[in-house]
């Protein structure tokens, strides 16, 4: 049987990391969580590698994060950076790799998220208020939107919550295969 790989894709606050696990445990599978791997390899937090060496660093070390893992023989899910697929080509290893899942969460409800959520998990919206975290969004979504939208399949609508996300993806899975 050939292995299953799954990847998560979306804007940060999407709930790649939190659905991800959840998701891996309903099918049975590794969860990975591609910034986890990133600082395990590296010995550092993502906010330090952003700080001391810049973003372009980082990149990096994601893209050979996401090569290390797309090649494995185990079947997994994959949660991934939300910047992730729009650097180095990342889309395209993913998308002959993996089967790529964009969770397309409405921008006020990812807004609220990392709003409320631990402001130095993310470095790019530390210190931000609401205000400044919802611009900001709006200006990610415009640039990585076409991107996300490269994957292989979207879950959107006005629930997103895991158990719709679940039950929606296993059926979308099963209809693909
Ligand atoms: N379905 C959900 N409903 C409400 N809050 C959620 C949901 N999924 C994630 N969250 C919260 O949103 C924040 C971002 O989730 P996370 O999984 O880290 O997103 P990502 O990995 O896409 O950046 C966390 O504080 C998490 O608890
Ligand atoms: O959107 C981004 O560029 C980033 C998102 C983060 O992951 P999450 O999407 O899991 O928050 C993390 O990879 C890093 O802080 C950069
Ligand atoms: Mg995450």
């Amino acid at each position: 049987m050939s292995q299953l790989k799954v990847v998560l894709v979306g804007l940060p606050g999407a709930g790649k990391s939190t659905f991800g696990r959840i998701l891996a445990h309903e099918l049975n599978v590794n969860f990975l969580d591609l910034d986890q791997l990133i600082e395990e390899k590296s010995e550092k937090k993502i906010s330090d590698i952003f700080s001391e060496y810049g973003e372009g660093k980082f990149r990096d070390l994601e893209t050979q994060a996401l090569e290390e893992v797309m090649q494995s023989d185990e079947s997994f899910v994959l949660a991934s950076g939300g910047g992730c697929p729009c650097f180095n080509d990342n889309m395209s290893l993913i998308n002959q790799l993996g089967i790529s899942v964009y969770l397309d969460v409405p921008l006020e409800e990812v807004s609220s998220r990392l709003y409320h959520s631990k402001a130095s998990v993310r470095p790019m919206f530390e210190g931000m208020d609401a205000g400044e975290i919802t611009l900001k969004l709006k200006n990610l979504i415009a640039q990585r939107g076409p991107f996300y939208e490269e994957a292989k399949i979207k879950l959107s609508g006005s629930d997103f919550s895991a158990e719709y996300f679940v039950s929606e993806l296993i059926h979308q899975l099963k209809t693909q295969s």
